[in-house]
């Protein structure tokens, strides 16, 4: 590899599968990856489930000492208190998360969310020892009007305001055109290395090089086992954030078992 990033391939379930669905999903993915020989050296997988899940996916990971680690998809920008149908970033990190989404287009488009809000709530999961996966990308309308890359890079001097170079060295942060969520409508890799190039600019620029050299980026929308090797083999592009495909776990698999080939040096 031309850079010492570790690969993550996360699959978000949005709102599918309980938790008892959940578990027959992970259990058919450690499977999957263990007799394909998948080496998490090479690449972290992860998955983030409904919080209802959760539980049940701890116990099943730390039971069975399974390669794979949970994150949630969303936390409360408060710790505790009356706030109803909130999560706080405390209880996903007592149940064992790694990640927490923040920001996701979804959680923007639905929920109002604003760059302040997510800036808000990457820094509680990090406050809370989780990594934020911060998730950034451009509408239909923005990139047909071409001002895609400073879009998204606007929303990520937003929405990770207030972390220093070291905790958005240690962040994710997703790429996602809105266009191309649940769409199947996927970017192509050049479009997808040119906006991750951007947002590594973007942190060299307002926090630091070093944490630009760090921080993973990842691509998501549309993302399926034929089209995820173009993606992943570009150079800014650091893994994937997987939907629809995420929860069949021989496709998320082959999509996971990008990084297991002997050498990508030729390939980005
Ligand atoms: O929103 C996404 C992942 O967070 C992408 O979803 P799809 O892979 O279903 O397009």
């Amino acid at each position: 590899m031309a850079n010492d990033r570790t690969p993550l391939i996360a699959g978000n379930w949005k709102m599918n599968l309980n938790h008892q669905e959940a578990v027959v999903l992970v259990q058919k993915l450690a499977w999957v990856l263990s007799d394909k020989k998948h080496d998490p050296a090479r690449s972290e997988v992860a998955v983030i489930p409904p919080f209802t899940d959760l539980r049940s996916v701890q116990t099943l990971v730390d039971g069975d000492r399974l390669p794979i680690r949970y994150g949630a998809q969303d936390v409360s920008i408060h710790d505790a208190g009356a706030y109803t149908g909130e999560i706080s970033a405390a209880m996903l990190a007592k149940l064992g998360c790694s990640y927490v989404l923040s920001g996701h287009s979804e959680r923007r488009e639905h929920h109002g969310e604003d760059d302040a809000t997510v800036a808000a709530k990457s820094q509680k999961a990090v406050a809370a020892g989780m990594t934020p996966i911060v998730c950034v990308g451009e509408g239909l309308d923005i990139r047909q009007a071409g001002t895609h890359v400073d879009h998204c890079v606007a929303q990520v001097e937003g929405s990770l305001a207030g972390l220093t170079p070291e905790q958005v060295a240690t962040s994710v942060i997703a790429y996602e055109p809105v266009w191309a969520i649940g769409t199947g409508e996927v970017a192509t890799p050049e479009d997808a290395q040119e906006v991750c190039a951007a947002i590594r600019e973007q942190v060299a620029s307002t926090w630091s090089s070093s944490a630009a050299e760090r921080v993973r980026i990842l691509y998501g929308g549309s993302v399926k086992a034929a089209n995820a090797a173009a993606i992943m083999a570009q150079s800014d592009v650091d893994g994937a954030l997987v939907g629809g495909a995420s929860l069949q776990a021989e496709e998320f698999a082959a999509i996971c078992r990008f990084y297991d080939l002997p050498d990508l040096s030729g390939v980005a």
